[in-house]
């Protein structure tokens, strides 16, 4: 039990006390910035990460969370909370256990990959290949943080890799992102625009989280849907790829394993079944465990799907675990506009850097954590003609119904159409959009055909001129790279936040001053005002 708020002195000292193996849990208001500062001499834990003794640890506002003692604790807290309790009901133990099963096999692989250990029948040739599903807001980011946090705390100098699936609650880029990151020391949580730690292009190269690498591809919707399926799959195994190869060169990201977190959409059975295989279930899931190779599956909470999952005859093929685990009482549910306020938040630390220490924590006695500094963004003009915007799939392509009566189409779900600003529904439409930057070599640039315009247009009893009037489409014009592009691993993003229909050019907000990488950008769904 917690003893709050007992005032001491004149400076009014807030002290929680917290009993062995219990939580104590905050959910931060607008107006609520805290620091806490751990007194006893055992260790207390945010989301597996140590704090560090008698040294002030910032929390900015919005942020929930809780903090775990295993021994009897003290903590200072800088404000007395709206909303904050302590409990002794904790899935810490759980998920220590998970993490020394893990662990085990870390070890073994590690022994196996550099020659120390027996290469028996029961080898272990790599790592832990797991993934975490659960419904929304059952605490999934928080699982995978947590077993993140404790491999990275043990010593072992792993590198575990940490896949971000889930392109609507935070993974360590922008909304709208899968990633691949490779933290190499236990990730704070200061605020919650990072979960998974910040990447190097968002922070100063001289901060303490700047040294996570991470690689993102550009899926430019919140989620995973039907009418983006295709560009998903096409995405994981790229993704997948990148993995592979990664550990083919660096055998102890191999060993270390890798934890993947999921969209909550990997929980509809039905999601990304195709036409031609009408009674696939979860495709979702084994389109990620083929292309990750994973062997175990955490299901946090729901007994149904870890029921579905273990008779999944794809997934009992693979020999993938499917385990479940407890949700934590913890866990907050989070609505709509507390999402969109994550999101924005995290859109706005990509270029802006991490937020300043608030005023309230400045003159704090003692010794202060350093955290991530902030950014100066640099806004720009470019010409239309200048920055090439693309939209990938088939969901941007003229819907069939506007096809001639009787005609059908088959264009690639990957397809590339570009944005033409001139029209002023694009231009509305391009406003406020954030653009993924991508990669262009010189052969993936393609000579324009003149014609036909559309890739195969196959049509029935359908006069010529009708087809022709088709082909005039403004989305359906020529794009001079190949397709590929459009799903490769991505170079950082901007967002356009003026566009000047006169003078023809996009005003752009970029993370860092400097010439763009390049000029080829990709645009999806994800659009940011800057309202802080
Ligand atoms: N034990 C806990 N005590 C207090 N807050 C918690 C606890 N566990 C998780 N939370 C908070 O609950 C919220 C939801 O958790 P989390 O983001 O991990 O869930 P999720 O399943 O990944 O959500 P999503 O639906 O976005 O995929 C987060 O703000 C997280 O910090």
């Amino acid at each position: 039990m917690a003893e709050e708020g007992s005032s001491q002195g004149p400076k009014e000292q807030i002290i929680v006390d917290l009993e062995p193996g219990s939580e104590w849990r905050f959910e931060l208001e607008a107006d609520e910035n805290i620091a806490l500062r751990v007194l006893s001499p055992d260790p207390v834990f945010i989301n597996s990460e140590e704090l560090p003794p008698a040294t002030w640890y910032p929390i900015h506002r919005y942020t929930k969370g809780a903090l775990y003692a295993p021994t009897q604790a003290r903590v200072e807290v800088t404000s007395l909370l709206a909303s904050q309790y302590t409990s002794t009901s904790t899935i810490h133990p759980q998920l220590l256990n998970v993490h020394l099963a893990l662990e085990r096999t870390r070890i073994l692989a590690k022994r196996y990959l550099y020659g120390t250990g027996s290469n028996g029948a029961d080898r272990v040739e790599r790592g832990p290949r797991v993934m975490i599903m659960g419904p929304p807001s059952s605490g999934k980011t928080t699982v995978v943080k947590n077993l993140v946090n404790l491999a990275l705390s043990s010593g072992m100098g792993w590198t575990v890799g940490v896949g971000g699936l889930d392109p609507s609650s935070p993974s360590n880029l922008i909304p709208g992102t899968l990633s691949l990151s490779t933290p190499s020391h236990p990730i704070p949580t200061h605020q919650l625009a990072h979960p998974f730690g910040s990447p190097p292009t968002s922070t100063p190269s001289n901060t303490l989280s700047a040294d996570i690498p991470t690689v993102g591809w550009w899926l430019g919707g919140l989620e995973p849907t039907n009418r983006n399926a295709e560009v998903w799959k096409v995405l994981i195994e790229r993704m997948g790829e990148d993995w592979k190869k990664r550990c083919e060169r660096d055998k102890m990201a191999l060993a270390s394993g890798l934890i993947v977190d999921t969209s909550s959409a990997f929980t509809n059975p039905l999601l990304g079944t195709k036409k031609d295989d009408p009674k696939a279930r979860y495709t979702l899931v084994s389109q990620a465990v083929e292309a990750f190779d994973i062997d175990t599956i955490l299901v946090i909470g729901h007994e149904k799907l870890h029921i579905d999952l273990s008779r999944l005859p794809a997934l009992q093929q693979k020999g993938v675990g499917v385990i479940r685990i407890p949700k934590s009482g913890g866990v907050v549910d989070v609505d709509d506009t507390q999402r969109e306020l994550i999101q924005s938040f995290q859109i706005r630390s990509y270029f802006y850097g991490e937020p300043p220490l608030p005023r309230e924590l400045t003159g704090l006695l003692g010794k202060m954590v350093s955290t991530d500094g902030s950014l100066n963004p640099y806004s720009f003009q470019i010409g239309w003609e200048t920055l090439v915007v693309l939209r990938v799939g088939e969901e941007n392509s003229a819907p069939s119904s506007a096809l001639p009566l009787g005609s059908s189409r088959t264009l690639s779900p990957t397809r590339l159409t570009r944005v033409d600003p001139s029209g002023p529904a694009h231009v509305v439409r391009l406003l406020n959009t954030v653009l993924a930057i991508v990669d262009i070599k010189p052969e993936d640039r393609i000579k324009p055909e003149k014609s036909p315009k559309v890739e195969e247009l196959k049509t029935e009893g359908v006069e010529g001129d009708e087809v022709k009037e088709e082909e005039e489409e403004e989305d359906m014009e020529e794009v001079p790279f190949r397709e590929e592009i459009g799903t490769r691993e991505v170079l950082g993003f901007i967002v356009i936040t003026a566009i000047d229909t006169q003078k023809k050019k996009y005003t752009v907000l970029s993370p860092s001053p400097g010439k763009l990488p390049s000029t080829v950008a990709i645009a999806g769904s994800i659009e940011w005002v800057d309202s802080a």
